[in-house]
C-alpha cells in the first residue's frame, strides 16, 4: 500500500516582475522553473542549493505568500489555486514555518509565552486550556513553564528558536517549512535543535520541508533531498544516496565546499586539501 503525499509541488513556476536596465522598464525573472517533488506524512524533504537558487521561494509558495506563477502545489490532495484568496484558517493551523531569526517575530516587549497564547487564541483556544496547552508545549521542545514569562531579551538564541517551534508546534500542523531553521545556530545548538525535530516527528508525525544551503545539516535531518540550482531541481533522491554518490556537477561541487556534509569522506577531504596547496603553491 502506498500513502498519498501530504504535499505534492508539481511544476511549479514562479515569475517575479523586476526593474530592467533602464528602471522605467519592467521585465519578468523566472525564479522557480518547473520544480517537482512530493513530501509523504512523516517525512522530511530537504531543498538544498545556493544563495538565490529558489529554496525560500519555493517555501513560500507552500505557504501561499508568493503567487504561483504554473504548475501547482497540492497539500492533502486539495490545489492551494482553488482555496479563497484569504488563506482558510485550517490551512494556516495545517502548515506552518519557522525561520531563521526567531527574534524577528517576537515582540521584544512581550513576554514569549504570549507568542503562543496570542496564536492559540487565533484558532478560538483561550484562557486556561490556552495556559495549558502553552506549558505543554514548552515542556515538549525542553523550555519550562517559567519560561514563559521570559522576555525575548532573556533567552539564548537556542532557546528562542525553541519558542518559536513551541509556537509553530502548538495547533499540531501537519507540516513545518523549516526556512534556514538552524542556520544562525552554534554548531552544538544546531544539533539539539535538529534533534529535538526529529524527536517532535517522531511523537507527532508531522513533516518537514527543510530549507537549508547547509548539506551538513541536511544529511542529519532529511530522509529526502533536493537539489536546486538556479530555480531547477537538478537532482534528487534519498538523502544517503545523494550524498553517497551525488549524480550531479553540482551536487558534487557544493558537497566538496561543505566538508561537514561528508564525513565519510576522508581521503577525500585530504585529497582536497592537497590540491588546494598545490594550487597556493603554484
Ligand atoms: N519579491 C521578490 N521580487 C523579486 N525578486 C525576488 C523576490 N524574492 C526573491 N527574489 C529573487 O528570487 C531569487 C530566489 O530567491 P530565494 O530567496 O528564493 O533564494 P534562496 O535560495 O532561498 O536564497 P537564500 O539562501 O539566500 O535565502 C533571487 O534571485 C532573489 O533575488
Amino acid at each position: 500500500m502506498t500513502t498519498r503525499p501530504l504535499l505534492e509541488v508539481d511544476d511549479l513556476r514562479i515569475d517575479y516582475d523586476v526593474a530592467g536596465a533602464a528602471s522605467w522598464r519592467r521585465r519578468t525573472l523566472t525564479v522557480v522553473k518547473g520544480v517537482s517533488f512530493t513530501i509523504a506524512p512523516g517525512e522530511t524533504y530537504g531543498l538544498v542549493g545556493e544563495s538565490g537558487s529558489g529554496k525560500s521561494t519555493t517555501g513560500r509558495a507552500v505557504l501561499r505568500l508568493a503567487e504561483v506563477t504554473g504548475g501547482s502545489v497540492r497539500f492533502d490532495g486539495e490545489d492551494l489555486a482553488d482555496m479563497p484568496r484569504k488563506t482558510p484558517l485550517r490551512y494556516r493551523r495545517a502548515v506552518q514555518a519557522v525561520y531563521q531569526d526567531p527574534a524577528a517575530s517576537l515582540n521584544p516587549r512581550h513576554r514569549v509565552g504570549r507568542a503562543i497564547t496570542e496564536t492559540l487564541a487565533r484558532h478560538g483556544v483561550r484562557g486556561r486550556d490556552a495556559r495549558e496547552k502553552a506549558v505543554r508545549v514548552f515542556d515538549q521542545v525542553g523550555l519550562t513553564a517559567e519560561h514563559l514569562s521570559r522576555f525575548p531579551s532573556q533567552m539564548s538564541g537556542g532557546q528562542l528558536q525553541r519558542v518559536a517551534i513551541a509556537r509553530a508546534l502548538v495547533l499540531d500542523p501537519q507540516l513545518v517549512v523549516c526556512d534556514e531553521a538552524v542556520s544562525a545556530l552554534d554548531l552544538s545548538t544546531q544539533s539539539q535543535i535538529i534533534n529535538l525535530l526529529r524527536d517532535l516527528q517522531e511523537a507527532s508525525g508531522v513533516s518537514y520541508l527543510f530549507i537549508t544551503h547547509d548539506l551538513g545539516v541536511v544529511r542529519h535531518v532529511s530522509h529526502r533531498v533536493g537539489v536546486l540550482k538556479q530555480g531547477e531541481i537538478v537532482e534528487q533522491g534519498d538523502t544517503a544516496a545523494i550524498f553517497d554518490a551525488p549524480q550531479h556537477e553540482y551536487t558534487r561541487s557544493l558537497l566538496a565546499a561543505s566538508p561537514a556534509a561528508h564525513p565519510a569522506g576522508r581521503e577525500e577531504r585530504r585529497a582536497l586539501r592537497q590540491q588546494r596547496r598545490a594550487a597556493a603553491a603554484a
